[in-house]
């Protein structure tokens, strides 16, 4: 039936038609998969009608379909487990329609599991993909390989390497995920190719690449052994040191810490917050800079499944872009344009340190998330103080006389300071990008310069840690802009994060938070 299929096949002519049905998915490189999206809301009737199969681990059948989802760019690699234990409708729909069974439902250990899964198999893609294919028996059966059987054996590798799970109930357990999913053969390739692996380990053999030879020989061997694109391995080898550049990718590598800002704006306190830690007993900290802010290594799906985010007692933030707003120093009375404000961290908090006496003005691009920041903000009890404007700031700021206090530009970055929340950015990311980006910056950088009263300040800030988007981006602003000068950042943040030139810096080997960059500048009266 036709709404079986969303996952729809679309063969190339070389692929072999017959080989193809709902429940026997022999994709190879050449063939073009594309998941299509569930109805909102409610399943697909024919869900609930199929069998549930027990046999199958639910987290391995979760965790396949929803790494073949990222993969096919369908879906996010940090999505949340927002809708909790025992729910997660849309995705089971997912499931059952790609695999052609239904799992039971998600308990919360197989959700723990399946965001454990997922994020470390994604982050580890490179070093396990050299693995597979090098204990495939030739190159075609790896680079020919279907995508589900490959996101089997890429899970089975990370639960044997990683995640130190006893090998031969992995292996069982893939190769029936394998055999019901795919067909009898695909389990008997994924049996073989895992008990190698698992000689190997007991041989403390595993064909991983040495550091060894010149400096291109080396980047690609680290890039592997730290599952790293290449041209990040160089690029932080040459602005870091090997040393450096080893210890920033074991930390991309490391899961990832949370930290929640108690939301003082709807009069929510930091120990209100922490009661409430307390009796999820969800294990937490005060943040050593941040008054609001509270730090957790683990716990953060119990805090959505509690509905704190729901009932906007909190919000999600990392300290270091709580530390940029720091730097901005809102204070009371004051105006303030947040020129890429969506999905509105930093004008939410921003806003609540003027206790109701101010306004900041959140510009975007992007109307989507323009539309969750207007809704979080009437949900945090500050919509009083904040007005939204849908706009490019380069257009915005031509045609407009508005001139404030402080400006603030959270520059759309490469996001190299949180590639440990985010698992999938750093295959994404294509060094390509770094020109563009850089270009962009520049232009906003330009506009939102306009919008600052005389003697007024601007902040410009990345979730970068690459000196290019960061310091190289304000010595050629002040060279454009001599009416600015950089206004050390001493005042407002602790010393341990100011940078030898008076700019911000959270650097993610140092202070265990992700990486982000800001400068403040005054303009001349
Ligand atoms: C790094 S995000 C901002 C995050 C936000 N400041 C926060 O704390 O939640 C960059 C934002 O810039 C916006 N953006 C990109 N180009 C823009 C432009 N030309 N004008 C206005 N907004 C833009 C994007 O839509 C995106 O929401």
């Amino acid at each position: 039936m036709a709404h079986v299929l969303s996952l729809r096949v679309l063969l190339s002519a070389e692929t072999n038609r017959s080989s193809i049905s709902s429940k026997s998915l022999k994709l190879d490189k050449r063939t073009k998969t594309s998941i299509s999206a569930p109805r909102k809301g409610n399943l697909n009737p024919s869900h609930k009608t199929q069998k549930v199969n027990l046999e199958i681990s639910p987290h391995r059948a979760v965790s396949a379909v929803r790494l073949m989802r990222i993969e096919m760019g369908g879906a996010f690699a940090d999505l949340l487990n927002e809708q909790g234990k025992g729910s997660g409708a849309n995705e089971m729909g997912y499931v059952g329609r790609t695999l052609g069974f239904r799992t039971r439902d998600l308990e919360d250990r197989d959700l723990r599991l399946v965001t454990d899964i997922v994020g470390g198999t994604i982050r580890w893609k490179r070093y396990l993909d050299h693995l597979i294919s090098s204990l495939c028996h030739d190159a075609n059966t790896f680079t020919r390989m279907e995508p589900l059987l490959l996101q089997i054996l890429r899970i089975g590798f990370y639960e044997i390497i990683k995640l130190d799970m006893p090998p031969y109930a992995v292996v069982d357990e893939n190769v029936r995920l394998a055999k019901v999913a795919l067909r009898h053969g695909a389990g008997n390739m994924v049996n073989a190719i895992l008990r190698k692996l698992v000689l190997h380990m007991e041989n403390s053999s595993l064909p991983l690449p040495k550091l060894e030879g010149d400096d291109r020989t080396q980047a690609r061997a680290l890039a592997t052994l730290h599952s790293h694109p290449v041209w990040m391995v160089r690029r932080w080898t040459k602005h870091l040191g090997q040393e450096e550049a080893i210890r920033l990718m074991m930390w991309n590598n490391s899961d990832p810490s949370f930290s929640l800002r108690a939301n003082s704006g709807k009069g929510v306190s930091r120990a209100d917050l922490v009661t409430k830690l307390d009796v999820l007993k969800v294990p937490h900290e005060p943040s050593f800079y941040l008054n609001d802010f509270v730090r957790m290594k683990t716990g953060l799906q119990m805090v959505i499944q509690a509905g704190l985010l729901k009932e906007g007692l909190c919000s999600v933030q990392d300290e270091s872009a709580g530390l940029v707003v720091s730097v901005v120093d809102p204070q009371q009375g004051e105006s303030i344009v947040d020129c890429c404000a969506a999905p509105g961290g930093k004008t939410l908090y921003m806003a609540s340190l003027l206790s109701g006496q101010g306004m900041v003005h959140a510009v975007d691009i992007n109307e989507g998330r323009l539309r969750i920041l207007k809704e979080t903000a009437k949900l945090h009890q500050v919509d009083g103080v904040i007005t939204t404007i849908h706009a490019d700031i380069r257009t915005f700021s031509d045609n407009n006389t508005m001139k404030c206090d402080k400006v603030l530009l959270d520059a759309p970055c490469s996001g190299l300071g949180v590639l440990s929340k985010r698992a999938d950015l750093r295959w994404n990311r294509k060094l390509e990008d770094m020109e563009q980006l850089k270009n962009l910056q520049d232009e906003l950088l330009d506009a939102a310069s306009l919008l600052v009263k005389p003697g007024g300040v601007l902040v410009y800030s990345t979730c970068s840690i690459d000196p290019e988007e960061n310091e190289e981006r304000i010595v050629a602003f002040l060279l454009r802009h001599p009416d600015f000068c950089i206004d050390p950042i001493g005042r407002y943040v602790p010393p341990d994060f100011v940078t030898e030139h008076g700019f911000y810096f959270s650097n993610p080997v140092k202070h265990f938070l992700d990486g982000a960059f800001a400068a403040r500048l005054s303009r001349a009266i």
